[in-house]
């Protein structure tokens, strides 16, 4: 490990999903900085297309390759679709690294959802990452393409509270997944890797908050978040070193280290000191967020009589 070379993007293939906004995007344009090819996938082409001008203006080489596709990741089919047509300029040759960025979240109290909303949850936060995961695994495995796979989870994908029940499981489960790959995908040299960033000042962000509840909100005020260009360098950084759990603020950082159960370790003197942070700092910080929820409760009654529920509920 010691003298393991560093993965190196450039002249690589990276195609990521979600490449048109926020965490995607930002990755997009390090990559074209790093010399990479990069095709980005989303659903909205307008989006697409401001995007792929800024992937282009990062261009530092004349020979790099930029394509936006619009197709919806979300199921095996759309994402099959979306590798295939990003492996056309490339002679049919599968990307070598997929950053599965697509996602979002509408946060929310849990009677306040439906099966409906709770499965479109877990659509967007989950099926959207594994179906590429998927598709992009047996591509890699048919091409011989020893490549890597990158989810991009959440800190919400380690520990969660009020107003997460649609959006945290299923950041949960890419963790489940990761781990599972991490080690079935070894049988191929296909390298898996996951990201648990915490708040990231994104156009997704402010669209979640305009349904955020307000307690959530508080409650979320403890963390002073980060810019997505931040974001997608610790990511790259996180991947470049072979990192399985990456990390990119102090307060993944101590989860991650406080919750590594089967995952791989990174620095072990640090991972402890981390813990040990995490042992006492996290039993006391739930103490404050259970007290402030149950402060909340005369707001929270006030405001389902105001939506007429619980008597309406659907
Ligand atoms: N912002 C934050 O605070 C945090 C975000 N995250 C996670 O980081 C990832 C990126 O989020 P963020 O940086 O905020 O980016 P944005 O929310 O700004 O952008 C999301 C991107 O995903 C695309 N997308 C969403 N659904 C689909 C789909 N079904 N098919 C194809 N593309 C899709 C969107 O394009 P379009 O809608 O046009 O398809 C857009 O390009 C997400 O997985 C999010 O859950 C994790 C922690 C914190
Ligand atoms: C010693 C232990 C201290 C613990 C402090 C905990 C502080 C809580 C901050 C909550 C951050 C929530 C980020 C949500 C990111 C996300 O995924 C959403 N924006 C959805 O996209």
């Amino acid at each position: 490990m010691l003298f393991s070379k560093k993965w190196d993007p450039r002249g690589k293939h990276c195609f990521i999903t979600g490449g048109s906004s926020g965490t995607g995007l930002a990755l997009g344009i390090l990559l074209a900085q790093r010399g990479a090819h990069v095709s980005i996938v989303a659903r909205d082409k307008t989006k697409l297309d401001g995007a792929l001008k800024k992937l282009k203006s990062a261009r530092q080489d004349p020979t790099q390759v930029f394509k936006a596709y619009s197709f919806s990741v979300d199921s095996e089919v759309g994402s099959a679709a979306a590798l295939k047509a990003a492996a056309e300029p490339h002679g049919g040759r599968c990307p070598d690294a997929l950053f599965l960025c697509a996602g979002a979240s509408r946060p929310g109290f849990f009677i306040e959802h439906t099966e409906q909303t709770l499965q479109e949850g877990m659509q967007v936060a989950y099926g959207a990452q594994a179906y590429t995961a998927l598709a992009g695994t047996k591509e890699m495995v048919k091409q011989g393409v020893k490549g890597k796979i990158v989810f991009v989870s959440s800190v919400l994908g380690f520990f969660s509270f009020i107003g997460y029940s649609a959006y945290s499981p299923g950041k949960f489960a890419l963790r489940g997944l990761a781990e599972s790959l991490r080690s079935e995908l070894l049988v191929y040299g296909i390298d898996v890797h996951i990201a648990f960033p915490a708040t990231i000042f994104t156009p997704g962000l402010e669209e979640e908050n305009k349904v955020k509840p307000e307690i959530t909100l508080k409650i979320e005020e403890t963390d002073a978040g980060k810019h997505p260009e931040e974001i997608a360098a610790g990511i790259l950084k996180g991947v470049e070193k072979g990192t399985f759990h990456i990390t990119t603020d102090i307060l993944g950082h101590i989860f991650r280290a406080s919750t590594a159960g089967a995952s791989p370790r990174q620095n072990f003197l640090g991972d402890i000191l981390l813990s040990l942070i995490g042992y006492i700092g996290i039993p006391i910080w739930r103490k404050t967020v259970d007290s402030q929820v149950i402060a909340y409760r005369a707001q929270h009654a006030e405001y389902l009589r105001s939506k007429g529920v619980p008597e309406n509920l659907s």
